[in-house]
C-alpha cells in the first residue's frame, strides 16, 4: 500500500535532518518509513491518509488526558487570544506552580523551562553551585535530554540509533560524569566510598523510561537517598516522564522516596513545550535573581503552555481520574499478556502508573540495561509493523516505554487487544 507519507517524508529529508525533528521520530531500527500525522483525538490519531490509530506514544509522555482534549484547547486559545508571550511575569505562572505544589508536595519551589533537557542541565549546574562539586552520577540506559554531561551510556535514541557517546562532546565535560549500573546499589556505594567527597549530585529516573520500562527497586533509590544524605550529595530525580504518571504525585509519590530535586516535563505542560526543575526551597533559591547559580529563558513560563499545563493538570488531578487510567493500563496489559500467552510469545510487562513496558522475552525479570538488551529486537520489530498495520500506534524502538492517557476506553482497548491477538498469532 502506498501512503501519502512516503512522498511526504522524501520531501522532509531534503529540508530537515533525517525528515525529522528528533531523532527518535525516525524509523531506523524498524525499517519503512515514518508516518505522517494530522489530527488527534482523545486517545486516536489519524495519518495523512486518514487511517486511525490507537495512540501509546501520546507524544512522548505530555498527552496524560488525550489529544485535543476540550479543556486545554479552550485553555490555549483563550490565552493566545489576550497575547502570546510578555517577557513579564503572569499570574498563570504561579497558578501552575501552586498546582504542581499541590501534587507533589515535596516540591517547594520552582523555575519553569522550556524542555526537559533545560530542566535536566539547570539541575546539574544548580547542584554543582550548591553544593561546590563537580562530579555527577547517572546510570547505564537512563537519558536526561540531550545535556553534554549527561550524554554519556545513556537511553531513548541514542540506544536506539547506537550511538555511545556522541561526538561533539568534548572529553573535558564528561570527566566529571560517572556512571553505574541501574538498580545496583552496590556499584553506587563503591563508587561513594571513592569519590563522595567530589559527588554533587546523583540523577535517576525513578523509573526508568528510557530503556524500555524499568521501574526501580524501592531498595535502590532507598540506597540513593541514604548515600547522598551520607555524603552531602543531592538526589535528583529526573521525573520528566514518571511525573503525573507513576502515580500522579509521580515515582517519588508512588516509592514514597523524595529526592532534594526534581525535573519536570512532558505532561506539565499537556502538549505544550514546558518543563520545570523543582525541588528544596533553600537549594532552588541558589537560582538567579536569589541566588548565583544563572538561569534565564525568553520563553521560560510561556503563558499558552502555562495554560495547557494547568488545564491538564487540573483534569488529571480530579479524583478518581488518574486511578482510572492506571486500572485501564492494567487490563491492557492483562489483555496483552492473556493473548500473548494463547499465542505461545513469551511476553513481560511492566507498569509504572499510566507507562508501560513490553518485552519479548522468557525472563521473569527485567532490572537493568543488560536485560533489555537481551530482549528479542526482531521480534519487537515484526509486533511494531504488525500493529501498526492494524492500527495501533506504539514508539518505533524497544528501548522507549509506551504511555496511556485518561481518553483510553473500551473501544481503544478491544482495537487493541484483537490486533494484538491477531498481531501474536503470526510472531
Ligand atoms: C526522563 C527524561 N528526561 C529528560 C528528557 C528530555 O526532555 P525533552 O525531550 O523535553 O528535552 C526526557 C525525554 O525526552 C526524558 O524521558
Ligand atoms: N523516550 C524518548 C523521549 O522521551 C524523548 C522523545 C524525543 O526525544 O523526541
Amino acid at each position: 500500500m502506498t501512503s501519502r507519507s512516503e512522498p511526504l517524508f522524501e520531501q522532509a529529508s531534503e529540508y530537515l535532518v533525517g525528515g525529522v525533528n528528533s531523532a527518535v521520530r525516525a524509523f531506523r531500527a524498524v525499517g519503512g518509513t515514518p508516518v505522517f500525522m494530522q489530527r488527534g483525538e482523545g486517545a486516536w490519531i489519524e495519518d495523512v491518509d486518514g487511517k486511525q490509530y490507537v495512540d501509546y506514544v501520546l507524544s512522548y509522555g505530555p498527552l496524560a488526558i488525550g489529544h485535543a482534549h476540550p479543556d486545554v484547547v479552550r485553555a490555549i486559545a483563550d490565552t493566545a487570544a489576550r497575547g502570546t508571550s510578555f517577557g513579564a511575569p503572569t499570574e498563570l505562572e504561579t497558578e501552575l506552580a501552586m498546582k504542581v505544589r499541590e501534587i507533589m508536595p515535596g516540591i517547594e519551589r520552582l523555575r519553569m523551562v522550556n524542555s526537559g533537557t533545560e530542566a535536566c542541565m539547570s539541575a546539574v549546574r544548580l547542584a554543582r553551585g550548591y553544593t561546590g562539586r563537580d562530579r555527577v552520577l547517572k546510570f547505564r540506559g537512563n537519558y536526561h535530554g540531550h545535556v553534554d554531561a549527561l550524554l554519556v551510556e545513556a537511553g531513548s535514541g541514542v540506544l536506539t540509533l547506537g550511538i555511545p557517546g556522541s561526538p561533539g562532546v568534548p572529553a573535558a565535560v564528561t570527566e566529571t560524569t560517572l556512571t553505574a549500573p541501574y538498580n545496583d546499589i552496590d556499584a553506587v556505594r563503591q563508587i561513594f566510598a571513592e569519590y563522595g567527597d567530589s559527588i554533587a549530585a546523583v540523577l535517576v529516573e525513578p523509573v526508568s523510561g528510557n530503556m524500555n520500562c524499568v521501574p526501580a527497586l524501592p531498595s535502590f533509590l532507598q540506597g540513593l537517598r541514604e548515600v547522598c544524605d551520607e555524603s552531602g550529595a543531592l538526589l535528583v530525580f529526573d521525573e520528566v516522564m514518571s511525573g503525573f504518571r507513576a502515580a500522579l504525585g509521580g515515582a517519588q509519590a508512588w516509592y514514597g522516596i523524595y529526592p532534594d530535586l526534581t525535573c519536570l516535563g512532558k505532561v506539565i505542560g499537556g502538549g505544550l513545550p514546558t518543563a520545570a526543575l523543582g525541588g528544596r526551597a533553600d537549594v532552588m533559591d541558589w537560582l538567579a535573581p536569589t541566588g548565583p547559580v544563572y538561569q534565564a529563558g525568553t520563553l521560560s513560563g510561556n503563558p499558552l503552555a502555562m495554560a495547557s499545563g494547568l488545564a491538564t493538570l487540573t483534569a488529571l488531578s480530579k479524583p478518581g481520574v488518574h486511578a482510572d487510567a492506571v486500572a485501564w493500563t492494567e487490563r491492557l496489559l492483562a489483555g496483552l499478556r492473556e493473548r500473548a500467552a494463547s499465542a505461545g510469545v513469551p511476553l513481560l510487562t511492566h507498569q509504572a502508573g499510566t507507562m508501560f513496558g513490553l518485552f519479548f522475552t522468557d525472563s521473569d525479570s527485567v532490572v537493568g540495561f543488560e536485560d533489555v538488551a537481551a530482549c528479542d529486537g526482531d521480534r519487537f520489530v515484526r509486533f511494531f509493523h504488525g500493529m501498526l498495520e492494524a492500527g495501533v500506534y506504539l514508539a518505533p524502538s524497544a528501548f522507549e516505554a509506551g504511555f496511556v492517557s485518561t481518553a483510553h476506553d473500551e473501544t481503544a482497548l478491544q482495537h487493541t487487544l484483537d490486533a494484538a491477538e491477531r498481531v501474536f498469532a503470526d510472531l
